[in-house]
């Protein structure tokens, strides 16, 4: 029962001091009639102390307002989930103009360093700064511009610093594509895949896309992961059952279909696709897909990869709102080849033909992106199973990312010659780049602008979010307490009642007096029960023990949940609903100090009640339970969430 007149609040200590208890309601609910009790009739009942005893039947407006409650908090929750979706929604714009403003296909370039077989040799032809290389070469010098430059010391954290807005991107919807290119043996797996040690691009975006999914409360993610290579102009899928060697079902599983729908979405048919929810079983399949990749041994690299490789991750995003459709978007990561001179890895036979095919696809996707560059006209995605694969995330409304690896040896000046015409091409899809120093200041002070404004509407959005699930956990603490409230009154009314108490429905005057008639405290600090006390309210040595050893596990409970959740559920500083400070905390803290002889109640009673819901259960049916009725009643209803936030 909950005190709801604040005269009945005003009462409590005085009662308290005189009994010197914890705070005892000061008349039965029994004798409750619906509306407060006049002050004169109060002190009435002060001057004969009563015990609470029956606390089992909840008034109605106590309910409703407990009720009312509850129906104010998920009304909250709606609001702050309806604010977290537009401070996301702001944010994805944010992030998604600052790329669209550094343009729609990035390209960086990353060093290689000296491997130790390698001789040393003091005129380096290569020479790096933060956005440019420059390259000596029969005797000249070129100078190539990136949008990043990875010198040979930087780590596999480095990269994925500068590709996880990317990835974020995916996330929020965008169709992603991130390209390693390079010779053979300057780290594209390296960089796309890594080791054990030094994790790559893709063990990391599953890292990162897992993790940001179980933080977002305001929609849900669905991954699902396709494995396949490209090898020797056919599609291998990497994901699939192994099939006995030239089978007719492995022929068919290395000769997939790729179908172009009217939307110009891909598809590739048959292609194995494993749906994964946790990171564990995304690197498992990833793993797999790793081991039936084609690789041999060269003369520059051991474990030379013999194809491109493709992952392909679809991400479905669909929000709490069920009118909101969901999203889907692919994020493609991909490990060319290497491109190279056929003569210089020693390749003959088969792996000749491997090489050949994979330059000749490499010289296909630069097709497409110089036709891409131009704007306009006919984009030859046909040309190459690459190309017709990568259709739909290559396009404008896209992101690409192309990683090109170079040798910082001086015998392979040649080839990184090449990748650096071929990777500069691609960056000059962007018609703009080289804009004047004027124009391109005034750009980088926008993109830092919007920046800022991403990083705030993240924090805001984060700080909502923390709202929104504290908001959860005191709705729940609330639902059980009501529950726990009207589960145990409905045991009262099935637990049999003594026989005086069946023979008649007593009147409010006689409940009066029987409450009157319980135990009394003495200047000694004893009680002492009064004959009228009916037998069942009386607490024997032993309920008292069964009492005790019940509220100490209540408490223990209590207090392992405490400092794990901050030790408090706060919305804000002064939170109306914040129960853990002004209300729980201090209830537990009353509890403690509390002596335990204090509380009355049939044995039966509490032992039930401690098994079915230990911590509020038990909180809302004992005497003392009055703090947090006065505690709910002191802050429900007084003030919106919304005021506060
Ligand atoms: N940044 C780096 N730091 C340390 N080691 C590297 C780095 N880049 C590459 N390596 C090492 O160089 C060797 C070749 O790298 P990797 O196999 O990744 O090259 P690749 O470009 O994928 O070659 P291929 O095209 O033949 O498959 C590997 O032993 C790799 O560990």
């Amino acid at each position: 029962m909950f005190i709801s007149s604040e005269k009945e609040q005003k009462l409590l200590p005085a009662v308290d001091a005189k009994l010197s208890l914890t705070p005892f309601s000061t008349r039965s609910n029994l004798d409750y009639q619906g509306d407060a009790l006049p002050v004169s009739e109060s002190q009435d009942s002060i001057s004969t102390p009563t015990i609470y005893t029956d606390v089992s039947v909840v008034p109605e407006h106590e309910k409703n307002e407990l009720e009312q409650s509850i129906v104010t908090i998920e009304g909250e929750i709606v609001r702050l989930r309806k604010k977290e979706r537009s401070l996301d929604k702001k944010r994805r714009d944010a992030l998604n103009k600052i790329l669209d403003t550094k343009g729609s296909i990035r390209v960086f370039c990353r060093l290689r360093p000296l491997i130790s077989s390698v001789k040393r040799r003091n005129d380096e032809p290569i020479s790096v700064w933060e956005e440019n290389i420059e390259v000596k070469y029969l005797g000249s010098r070129k100078d190539f511009r990136f949008d990043k430059v990875f010198r040979q010391a930087a780590t596999q954290d480095d990269i994925f610093e500068e590709v996880e807005p990317i990835i974020r991107s995916a996330l929020d919807g965008h169709n992603v594509c991130i390209l390693a290119y390079g010779q053979t043996a300057t780290g594209k797996t390296f960089t796309m895949d890594g080791t054990n040690d030094q994790p790559g691009i893709t063990p990391r975006a599953l890292e990162a896309l897992v993790h940001q999914a179980s933080l977002e409360k305001s929609c849900a993610f669905t991954f699902s992961m396709s494995m396949l290579e490209v090898y020797m102009g056919n599609l291998r899928d990497l994901l699939g059952p192994k099939a006995p060697y030239r089978s007719q079902e492995s022929l068919a599983r290395s000769n997939l279909n790729i179908q172009t729908d009217p939307k110009g979405l891909v598809e590739i048919e048959g292609l194995k696709e494993v749906h994964f929810s946790d990171l564990s079983k995304a690197k498992w399949w990833y793993a797999k897909g790793k081991r039936a990749r084609s690789t041999s041994w060269t003369n520059v690299n051991e474990m030379s990869s013999r194809s491109h490789c493709l992952m392909r991750i679809t991400i479905s995003r669909s929000g709490n709102d069920l009118k909101a459709k969901s999203e889907v978007s692919k994020m493609w990561m991909v490990d060319l080849g290497g491109s190279e001179r056929l003569l210089k890895t020693g390749a003959t036979g088969q792996t000749l033909e491997e090489g050949r095919a994979i330059n000749l696809s490499l010289s296909a996707l630069g097709d497409v992106i110089a036709a891409l560059r131009r704007k306009r006209g006919h984009v030859p995605y046909r040309n190459s199973k690459l190309t017709q694969i990568l259709k739909d995330s290559l396009g404008d409304s896209s992101k690409v990312l192309m990683l090109v690896h170079i040798s910082p040896s001086e015998e392979d000046t040649g080839e990184t010659f090449c990748s650096l015409n071929f990777a500069n091409r691609a960056r000059a899809v962007e018609t703009n780049r080289e804009l004047p120093e004027d124009i391109n200041k005034q750009r980088q002070k926008q993109i830092r602008e919007i920046a800022q404004d991403m990083r705030d509407a993240e924090e805001e959005c984060q700080k909502v979010r923390q709202q929104t699930q504290e908001a959860e956990i005191l709705l729940s603490k609330m639902k059980q307490l009501f529950s726990a409230a009207y589960e145990l009154h409905g045991n009262r009314e099935k637990t049999p009642r003594s026989p005086s108490a069946n023979e008649s429905i007593p009147s409010p005057k006689k409940n009066l007096k029987e409450v009157n008639d319980t135990p009394k405290i003495t200047p000694g600090g004893k009680r002492v029960l009064t004959s009228s006390l009916p037998r069942f309210m009386t607490s024997t040595v032993a309920s008292r023990q069964r009492q005790s050893a019940a509220e100490k596990e209540v408490v223990a409970r209590a207090r392992s949940w405490r400092p794990g959740t901050r030790s408090s559920v706060q919305f804000s500083g002064s939170q109306s609903f914040c129960f853990s400070d002004s209300r729980l905390k201090t209830i537990l803290q009353d509890y403690n100090k509390r002596p335990q002889e204090t509380v009355v109640k049939s044995p039966k009673c509490s032992s039930l009640e401690a098994n079915k819901a230990p911590f509020l259960r038990s909180r809302m049916v004992t005497s003392s339970d009055s703090n947090l009725r006065v505690a709910l009643n002191r802050h429900s209803h007084r003030r919106r969430m919304s005021d506060l936030i």
